[in-house]
């Protein structure tokens, strides 16, 4: 089974005035994954980006190899899922709070030629999945209240991962499909190690990465990526 850790910088503790070097710079300095944080205001109480700034960024994400995983904190979440796809979106994920029929909306998310996911607040149960499996590229499994970046890792998450990690490996064992495990939420340096023991293997950060102190080196993300980078290699 495929051990490949990702990283995935979330984009919403980068400088929006200059966002495409900004994804340049994180992307080359050894990360993997866009994430794409769009909040609505009404699922999550803060507001942030669209379709429109997915779809200025895309070329940019292409240039560099990078995949684009917007992360839908938007309710009721069908009618923006087409507007994502066409914006150049890869991997959409959305609650299952936020859908009225999760099976349809996962559905529209691969009909539409996505990766689609299932994201889960702390409280929120992984039954979820026990139907939809064969319909799910990725599981996110928040490690804080969905809403903002800066927030502080919940430990009760990498007991959750464990759980998730057994239904993956699982569901493999069965059909020899990859589902990718994705965890959001105060994941650095210090503690993305622990995070992969208990089954991660794409790790979002955003105020670690992007908030990280000035490097000497020309590209200002190297060290912290770097560190990160380290910090995996003794899980393997
Ligand atoms: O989806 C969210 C928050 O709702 C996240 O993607 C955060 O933006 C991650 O930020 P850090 O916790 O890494 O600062
Ligand atoms: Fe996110």
């Amino acid at each position: 089974m495929d051990k490949t850790f990702r990283i995935a910088p979330s984009i919403l503790s980068a400088n929006f005035a200059k966002l495409g070097q900004e994804i340049e710079d994180v992307i080359t300095s050894g990360t993997d994954i866009v994430h794409f944080d769009v909040m609505d205001n009404h699922y999550v109480p803060n507001l942030t980006i669209g379709p429109l700034v997915c779809d200025a960024i895309r070329e940019t994400a292409k240039k560099v190899g990078a995949l684009i995983d917007v992360h839908l904190m938007v309710k009721p979440v069908d009618r923006i899922i087409p507007d994502f796809a066409k914006a150049g979106a890869n991997i959409i994920t959305f609650h299952p709070e936020a859908s009225e029929h999760i099976d349809r909306s996962l559905a529209m998310v691969r009909d539409l030629g996505c990766k689609s996911g299932l994201v889960f607040n702390p409280a929120t149960s992984l039954s979820y999945l026990d139907h939809v499996m064969d319909k799910v590229d990725m599981i996110l499994l928040m490690s804080v209240n969905p809403g903002f970046g800066g927030q502080k890792f919940i430990p009760e998450t990498l007991e959750k991962l464990k759980l998730a990690r057994a239904r993956i490996d699982a569901y493999y064992e069965k059909t020899g499909r990859q589902i990718w495990l994705e965890v959001d939420g105060g994941v650095n340096a210090q503690n993305i190690a622990e995070i992969a023991r208990a089954g991660a293997d794409t790790f979002v950060a955003g105020s670690a990465i992007f908030g990280s102190p000035k490097d000497t080196d020309a590209n200002r993300y190297n060290t912290v990526v770097s560190e990160m980078r380290a910090s995996l290699a003794t899980v393997k």
